[in-house]
């Protein structure tokens, strides 16, 4: 059934997922605060300084106003950086016209209250005007799905009922959508990949080869499973689209915001030149403030998150980081898996 949406963020996740929504042969109300971009969209159907060269559906509509893209609106999908999410949900609050659903699908916890985006949304918006709160996440660089590329997410709420609903409303023959109740799983598992595509960005960009990168993913999703599983998050979902999954796009892709940035650092580069060239939001660069508080928060061990946090923060050597990585104590490989699964170790070892 068709139904009006509205998509918060005009930038290029919002306008691509806009996209999706569209070809459903919804009406989407795709808001920015900015004239230009609202003025593009409508009279060219093309948002060029987000996704060049993609010609939007007409059944997309930009305003800069809050009240009209919200007027009867049931669902609601944020697409801002993960620093905007309190603000606009603030302005969702006193411009919506009847409960709605919020679909979350930016990647970050907020550094020093260590919360998830589905708790920070639930601490800003009230109940009577909250109906549920959905996560989309998962590999999916909007520059391919703007092209409709075969592409798979997965969504997650409290609610098994909602995430069905958003289910629905995304699935196409381009955009494939599973459901997975571990929210909690879901949130750190796409908040926390950036961290290590940064890191896997940086060791490209000094000029370690693939081997290096495979160890960054390997051992990068051991620390967020060991992290995630302290946090409550099922073990399991880490193996799925919103670990494993993202985890080897944003590690991978030339399109990856996160590898981009890690990339100049390790060609030598500083952090506020890097921040300054992207124009686009690295959500990795704050996350990985947050992800060190939480690992001393919850006492997990998470080597690769401290060294880029004494790369980004302390201005270490990169090289040299890498260097101490290398160095470290030896280790069992399985120990991780068995505190992750909470296996009986004389079974397993
Ligand atoms: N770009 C991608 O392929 C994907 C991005 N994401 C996530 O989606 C979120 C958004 O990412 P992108 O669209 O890539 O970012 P972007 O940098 O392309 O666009 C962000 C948009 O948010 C707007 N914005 C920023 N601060 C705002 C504020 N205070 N109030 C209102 N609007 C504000 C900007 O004007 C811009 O339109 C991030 O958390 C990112 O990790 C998730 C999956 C894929
Ligand atoms: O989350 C993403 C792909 O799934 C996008 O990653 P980047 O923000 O690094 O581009």
């Amino acid at each position: 059934m068709t139904e009006k949406i509205a998509v918060l963020g005009a930038g290029s996740w919002g306008t691509a997922l806009a996209l999706v929504l569209a070809d459903n042969r919804h009406d989407v109300f795709l808001w920015t605060e900015n004239e230009e971009r609202v003025n593009e969209i409508n009279m060219t159907h093309m948002n060029s300084r987000y996704l060049p060269n993609i010609k939007l559906p007409e059944n997309i509509t930009s305003t800069t106003s809050l009240e009209e893209a919200l007027v009867d609106v049931g669902v609601v999908v944020l697409a801002v950086p993960t620093k905007a999410i309190r603000e606009v949900a603030a302005e969702v609050v006193k411009a919506a016209t009847t409960p709605v659903t919020i679909v979350h699908v930016s990647k970050g916890i907020e550094p020093d209250s260590l919360l998830r985006i589905s708790e920070m949304i639930e601490q800003e918006i009230p109940a009577n005007v909250l109906r549920d709160v959905v996560v989309l996440s998962g590999p999916s660089h909007a520059e391919e799905v703007s092209l409709r590329h075969p592409t798979t997410v997965t969504v997650s709420s409290k609610s098994s009922e909602a995430a069905g609903k958003i289910q629905d409303l995304f699935m196409n023959q381009h955009f494939r959508v599973y459901t997975n109740p571990d929210i909690i799983g879901v949130e750190i598992g796409g908040a926390l990949k950036n961290i290590i595509a940064l890191a896997a960005g940086i060791s490209d960009g000094i000029g370690y080869g693939d081997n290096a990168k495979a160890a960054l993913i390997t051992r990068g999703l051991a620390e967020i499973a060991r992290l995630g599983t302290k946090m409550g998050a099922n073990p399991l979902t880490f193996s799925g689209l919103a670990g494993i999954g993202d985890l080897i796009v944003t590690c991978t892709s030339v399109h990856s915001r996160n590898w981009r940035a890690g990339n100049m650092l390790g060609k030598g580069q500083n952090l506020a030149e890097v921040l300054e060239n992207m124009g686009m939001v690295v959500e990795g660069v704050r996350t990985t403030k947050a992800a060190h508080q939480l690992s001393a928060k919850y006492d997990v061990q998470m080597p690769i998150t401290n060294a880029l946090y004494n790369i980004l923060f302390k201005q270490q050597d990169p090289k040299k980081a890498v260097d101490e990585l290398m160095a470290r104590v030896k280790k069992h490989e399985l120990e991780d898996l068995i505190n992750v699964l909470g296996a009986k170790q004389d079974e397993l070892l």
